[in-house]
């Protein structure tokens, strides 16, 4: 049963990983950091788009000129480390400790409205198919409004529950943040059949606002049909006492054969988890 917390005040790493690696959502409401946060992305984004309305941008703009870019503004957040500061002091202002914080990326999600774009979303997937870290916590917030025609989904009932999937064939080709995403390919390992029915939870959250759940989640991209592109930011972390002392969800159908520490660095120093041999992970090559 995936309860969702409304968080006004902070929860320190044990805490939060008490509640996320039993499936649960929590959500940390007006979080401080994140306004100037977003007003950073936001920055970025009308510099890149050309326009003060990039959730209409789409619409003005070529298809090619568009996604162009839609890859620039995505490149920008992700090398922008003024835009990183602020992102660690906001998950800093939810009780996260950053001395033994590791993250992968800054990922800027783009949905424009409209089927021809569904390959900027993602399929029904826990993360942890493709990254096989049990710790990994994931964080979420938009840019701008959303609605639940424009969102992220849950699938709670499978949280507990296997689903036939690709996890075991998946390998580093797919590899996020590769560009793979607005091509359309199989980003992360894919429902494989039969076909579960998924019984669906659209979280609705406001710009200032962040979603933390567990990867291990069953989750995936609501199709933007809402007439407006939806633009938010994700970023998945490991507390490495967590990893250290093997706290995380369940492993309910991942059959990956390889952890990917490589894909974290530390949020101060930007040390590779894999490099911290001194856990006695295997450092061998993707
Ligand atoms: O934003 C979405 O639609 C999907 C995000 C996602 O898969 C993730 O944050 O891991
Ligand atoms: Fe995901």
């Amino acid at each position: 049963m995936t309860a969702i917390h409304v968080c006004r005040g902070t929860l320190d790493d044990e805490e939060r990983g008490d509640l996320v690696f039993a499936g649960d959502l929590v959500i940390f409401p007006g979080v401080t950091a994140l306004d100037a946060f977003r007003d950073r992305v936001d920055e970025l984004v009308r510099a890149e788009l050309g326009t003060t309305d990039p959730e209409s941008a789409q619409f003005a703009l070529a298809p090619t000129e568009y996604l162009d870019a839609v890859r620039e503004a995505r490149q920008r957040v992700r090398d922008d480390t003024a835009a990183h500061r602020l992102l660690l002091t906001a998950l800093e202002n939810t009780g996260l400790a950053a001395c033994d914080t590791y993250w992968d990326w800054v990922h800027l999600r783009v949905l424009p409205h409209g089927k021809e774009h569904a390959g900027a979303g993602t399929n029904w997937h826990r993360d942890t198919w493709a990254s096989n870290l049990y710790a990994q916590t994931n964080w979420w917030t938009p840019i701008y409004p959303i609605t639940a025609g424009r969102t992220i989904t849950f699938s709670p009932a499978q949280w507990s529950e296997a689903v036939a999937n690709t996890s075991s064939e998946w390998g580093p080709r797919a590899y996020r943040g590769s560009g793979a995403e607005n091509a359309g390919g199989a980003v992360t390992p894919q429902l494989a059949p039969p076909q579960p029915t998924v019984p669906e939870l659209q979280v609705v959250i406001n710009p200032g606002d962040l979603l933390c759940f567990s990867g291990a989640h069953l989750h995936g991209t609501v199709p933007n049909e809402s007439g407006r592109t939806r633009f938010s930011v994700e970023v998945r972390t490991l507390c490495r006492t967590d990893v250290e002392q093997g706290r995380g969800a369940p492993n309910v159908d991942g059959h990956a054969s390889r952890s990917r520490h490589q894909w974290f660095h530390h949020v101060v120093d930007g040390t590779s988890l894999r490099s911290r041999t001194a856990f006695g992970f295997r450092a061998g090559p993707l």
